[in-house]
């Protein structure tokens, strides 16, 4: 089994080549190699400790399982330390690397006794090799991070340059190759790594598609540094792994669910105000997913705020789901039936219409057709109407894919995937409310809305070009 690591080790020393670090040179002009001499040092002492290994030791008793398995071999190594042939694998043998700790070599002119007297001790204090722990080390291994997988091999080399002109211990260096070695080999990089590039580099600022104009370097000032693979939308947010709901909320209760969402009135701890926060009911673990569910989040952003459009103030995604926190609003228009001592007359109908109608202008003047407007999607406030759910939201000058909402408000041209007039199927939809309310006036169910969309089969349409 030793046998088997000690190759792995061995091959993966011999793959990162000679380390050119002014210390390094320093040191090979010192009177014979100080990689020599420290052979022979070990040599000396893993010969002793061989010899003198306490018996509860597990790992010294494992080496000595090798030794005792290879004992012969190992020792030929050992003792021919001056041949200058095999001197790379002896090295290997040797280090560190092979007793699971850093290297760390005791200079062979140190004067053990100046040591214990503090005032004698002119010597500069050896570097501790806790040091590949230190800020330098991880701003190191920040940047081998930031660069693409085709780039490593060069940012390992140039920052391997940098350590040289920094004059920084060869040890630092020789932690940072591992680790860099070891992630590119494996493709692994560990919680740790991804909260330190985090923040080094803070998660992009994503393109909105419902803005116009948007410039790319505003967005995102690290793109050119980002990995072109890395996932651009975090499934969770909080590292700390709390619950950002739970932290900044008091639920209340649910007021509401779709076929994708659930929506609950909350209070928002920090303000002691209510909002709506609405998460969608299954995990997105696909960045598609996330992307998708995103759209809904950066259409009503786009928009801003409109007396008649469901207020929106953040998002975030949290156990892989998207949390959108939204105004609180008192229902929506489809659960007035349930509502019994709600009558909605035929002026509060026209009220109604015209406030979605301002709703629907104030969106389609920037460039975004809703394309789901019905009941349930009409919320009222206050006794102000506001249009909400934009999860099928699109641009009007189809830059965007097109996903229709409910066939029952749609027109022909749309179930037969013709996006030529966005704008205006938002307006056959809300006619197609218009009918229902009066249709079913005063109480506007579902019921009713099926049977109105029999009629708009029979009569309309074949008639919905008509706009
Ligand atoms: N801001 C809000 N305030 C109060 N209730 C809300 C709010 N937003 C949504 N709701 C309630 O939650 C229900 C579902 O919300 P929403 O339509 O946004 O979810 P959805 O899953 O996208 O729906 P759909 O099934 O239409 O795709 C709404 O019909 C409404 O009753
Ligand atoms: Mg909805």
């Amino acid at each position: 089994m030793f046998e088997t690591k000690g190759r792995t080790l061995l091959a993966k020393r011999k793959t990162l080549g000679p380390i050119k670090t002014r210390r390094t040179k320093k040191i090979r002009k010192m009177e014979g190699t100080l990689e020599r001499h420290s052979l022979l040092q070990f040599g000396q002492l893993s010969k002793l400790s061989f010899d003198n290994r306490p018996s509860s030791n597990v790992a010294s008793s494992a080496f000595q399982g090798l030794l005792d398995s290879d004992s012969s071999e190992l020792r030929n190594q050992l003792g021919s330390v001056d041949s200058d042939t095999n001197c790379g694998e002896k090295d290997f043998i040797l280090s560190q690397d092979f007793f699971c700790t850093p290297d760390y070599i005791t200079p062979d002119n140190q004067n053990l006794m100046n040591g214990l007297d503090i005032s004698k001790d002119q010597s500069p204090c050896p570097r501790s090799p806790v040091k590949l722990n230190t800020v330098k080390s991880k701003r190191c291994r920040q940047e081998s991070f930031t660069l693409n997988h085709s780039n490593s091999t060069w940012s390992l080399k140039h920052r391997v340059d940098e350590q040289e002109n920094d004059d920084i211990d060869t040890d630092e260096v020789m932690g940072d190759r591992l680790q860099a070695n070891q992630t590119e080999r494996t493709g692994y990089v560990s919680q740790a790594a991804v909260a330190l590039r985090c923040r080094a580099m803070p998660p992009p600022c994503l393109k909105n598609p419902y803005v116009i104009n948007q410039s790319e370097t505003a967005t995102d000032p690290f793109g050119h540094q980002r990995s072109k693979c890395a996932s651009f939308l975090p499934a969770s947010t909080s590292g700390d792994g709390l619950s950002r709901y739970l932290t900044d909320f008091h639920e209340i209760q649910q007021t509401g669910a779709g076929h994708f969402s659930r929506v609950f009135k909350v209070l928002k701890r920090i303000d002691c105000c209510l909002y709506a926060v609405k998460h969608s009911t299954r995990k997105l673990y696909l960045d598609s997913e996330r992307r998708k569910a995103m759209m809904e989040v950066q259409a009503l952003a786009a928009l801003g705020f409109h007396e008649n459009v469901v207020g929106y103030y953040s998002s975030w995604f949290e156990n892989e789901k998207l949390y959108i926190q939204l105004e609180l609003c008192d229902h929506s228009l489809s659960a007035l039936p349930k509502k019994a001592s709600l009558k909605v007359s035929e002026r509060e109908i026209l009220v109604i219409m015209h406030q979605i109608a301002k709703a629907l202008h104030f969106v389609h003047e920037k460039g975004i057709a809703h394309l789901d407007v019905k009941p349930d999607n009409i919320y009222i406030k206050n006794g102000v109407c506001k249009l909400g759910d934009f999860g099928c939201a699109t641009r009007l000058d189809k830059s965007l894919p097109v996903e229709e909402g409910d066939a029952r408000y749609m027109p022909q041209e749309i179930l037969n995937e013709d996006y030529e007039h966005l704008d205006k199927v938002d307006i056959f939809s809300l006619f197609a409310f218009f009918l229902v309310c009066c249709h079913g006036c005063p109480s506007i169910g579902t019921f009713k809305t099926e049977i109105l969309t029999c009629f708009l089969k029979q009569t309309m349409m074949e008639r919905a070009s008509f706009f």
